[in-house]
């Protein structure tokens, strides 16, 4: 998969070569590139931004350097080939739809992801309806607060999509049992010792059943989500819900 982030900070990236995802980098799964979007201005202070027409608070970011930088990036993609390779172009933003497993699940099957990470105020609205032009644009949001830009939103996006590349994470048996994976939270885990400041692993763990084991797990997490996320409970699948009244 090959990603592209537009930026005003790319340094912010730079964090991305160790860890996990370095090696992925190293072994060609995963190409990252962050581009500097002050590199699409032609004006001595390589202005990127100006006031909000209609007048409130802060600058906005101005469309002009956007439009040079996504166009280099997208090269001659159109909608007519829209296929498993065009490039999803994805803006962050507090207005955007909720980033899930979900999205996550299915953007790791993408072959060509662009970030676009605004800054200020947000980004000129005629960026999204220009690109949307050439190709599939989403505004994603992280949740419901509000950041300083599309940075941390776009980190937080490249390791939930990285790690679900085959190869990327050592143990894939370990992305199937996760949180949300199953639109239940995870289970609680333990290790040894088997007892620590008089506290106990629970007996079930040790018994080696693991069919009273994986059914221990199971009712956990549907404990855990009923009383922490009961939103998750009503959820798409209705026999999720059925599962958990039971
Ligand atoms: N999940 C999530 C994503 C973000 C996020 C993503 C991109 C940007 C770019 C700039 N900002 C800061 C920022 C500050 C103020 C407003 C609200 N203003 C009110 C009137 C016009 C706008 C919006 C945006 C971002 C924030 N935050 N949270």
């Amino acid at each position: 998969m090959r990603i592209d982030v537009v930026t005003i900070f790319p340094e912010f990236f730079d964090v991305l070569d160790i860890s996990l995802l370095g090696k992925a980098r190293q072994s060609g799964l995963l190409d990252v590139s962050a581009h500097n979007l002050r590199e699409y201005t032609h004006d001595r202070h390589r202005t990127v931004d100006d006031t909000p027409y209609g007048g409130g608070a802060g600058m906005v970011m101005k469309p002009e350097p956007w439009g040079e930088a996504i166009d280099e990036l997208l090269g001659d993609a159109t909608p007519e080939r829209a296929d498993a390779s065009a490039p999803l172009v994805i803006f962050p933003s507090p207005a955007g739809e909720v980033f899930t497993q979900k999205m996550a699940r299915e953007l790791a099957h993408r072959e060509h992801l662009i970030f676009g990470c605004g800054r200020y105020e947000g980004i000129d609205q005629r960026v999204f309806d220009h690109v949307a032009t050439r190709a599939e644009v989403r505004l994603v949001s992280i949740g419901d607060y509000v950041l300083n830009g599309g940075e941390v939103a776009v980190m937080a996006m490249i390791e939930a999509i990285g790690r679900l590349i085959p190869g990327v994470v050592g143990n894939p048996e370990s992305l199937v049992e996760e949180s949300h994976e199953d639109g239940l939270l995870e289970y609680p885990s333990y290790t040894k010792p088997a007892e620590w400041r008089g506290l106990e692993v629970p007996p079930i763990l040790l018994s080696g059943n693991h069919k009273a084991i994986d059914a221990w797990r199971r009712e956990q997490q549907l404990e855990r989500t009923r009383r922490v996320r009961p939103d998750l409970l009503r959820a798409e699948t209705p026999e999720k819900a059925e599962t958990a009244e039971a």
